[in-house]
């Protein structure tokens, strides 16, 4: 009875297949493609896998992208279940003015965070980051109530945005420095202290509000660059999203 989950995102979509749509169910097999190769699907990465009995994702790339990849999963006799944010699922509760706006990867990124930190104990705040074309950072509080998040341009944008707006800034990508001396240098540092900045910002938020120090949990295609330049403490979990799918999976299938 296998499930496969999608997130597709502004730059790639991320595919993985489980065994069952339950947690803790055995990844059978994943990948990735940039999304100008998702009508290479059918016809490569998927055509040799066991076809799924279900299937689940979220989208944030818009419908014409989503109507490209239901055509891909034509391959299979299967109708695509997508996810949207509603007011509460799983345990989160959605503080967002308007529920059903929030992007359907942040709300699942956040489902799985919560039932991951469930599972290692005692519950607290916690905090996800997600990294990749943007960058988003969320706070939930201890009982599960997702308070509310920022969204900040990822690495790639800011640097074109800084490119496109200036005459001297076409150089090399360069290294993350504590002093930049250097154009590469001070380019790549600038992009990551502020997403390191902006989660130590959500993070004392959060510590102030809650009394708790919170979780941090980092996800998307970029969290292991970032990772080790963050000045707060993380826990890099690659499957945020697809942990969130199997759980609404399993409360809703399973
Ligand atoms: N192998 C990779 N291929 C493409 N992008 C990568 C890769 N590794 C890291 N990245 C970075 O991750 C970002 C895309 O992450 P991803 O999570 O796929 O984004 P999205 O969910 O918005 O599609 C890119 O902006 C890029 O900087
Ligand atoms: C913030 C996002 C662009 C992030 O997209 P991503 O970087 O994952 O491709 C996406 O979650 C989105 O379009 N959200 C809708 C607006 C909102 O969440 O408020
Ligand atoms: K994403």
């Amino acid at each position: 009875m296998t499930f496969l989950a999608l997130d597709v995102g502004n730059t790639r979509l991320k595919w993985a297949l489980y065994e069952a749509p339950r947690v803790g169910a055995r990844l059978l097999a994943h990948g990735a493609q940039f999304l100008e190769n998702i009508e290479k699907l059918a016809e490569g990465d998927w055509a040799d896998l066991p076809p799924p009995n279900w299937v689940m994702g979220c989208v944030v790339a818009g419908d014409a992208v989503k109507r490209r990849v239901e055509e891909q999963l034509e391959l299979w006799d299967v109708v695509p279940r997508w996810v949207v944010s509603s007011s509460e699922e799983a345990g989160v509760v959605n503080g967002y003015d308007h529920p059903a706006r929030l992007g359907t990867d942040r709300w699942v990124a956040m489902i799985g965070a919560r039932q991951r930190l469930l599972s290692q104990g005692p519950a607290r705040p916690c905090v996800v980051v997600m990294v990749g074309t943007a960058v988003t950072v969320e706070a939930l509080d201890i009982d599960g109530r997702f308070l509310g998040g920022i969204i900040l341009p990822g690495h790639g944008i800011m640097l074109r945005a800084l490119e496109s707006g200036t005459a001297g800034l076409h150089v090399p990508t360069g290294e993350v420095r504590d002093f930049p001396t250097n154009t590469s240098d001070a380019l790549t540092s600038g992009g990551t202290f502020a997403i390191a900045g902006a989660v130590q910002r959500m993070v004392e938020n959060l510590q102030k509000h809650s009394g708790y120090a919170p979780v941090c949990y980092m996800t998307g295609g970029a969290g292991w660059k970032m990772a080790p330049s963050m000045s707060t403490p993380v826990e890099l979990v690659e499957s945020l999203i697809f942990d969130g799918l199997l759980e609404i999976a399993d409360r809703r299938l399973g």
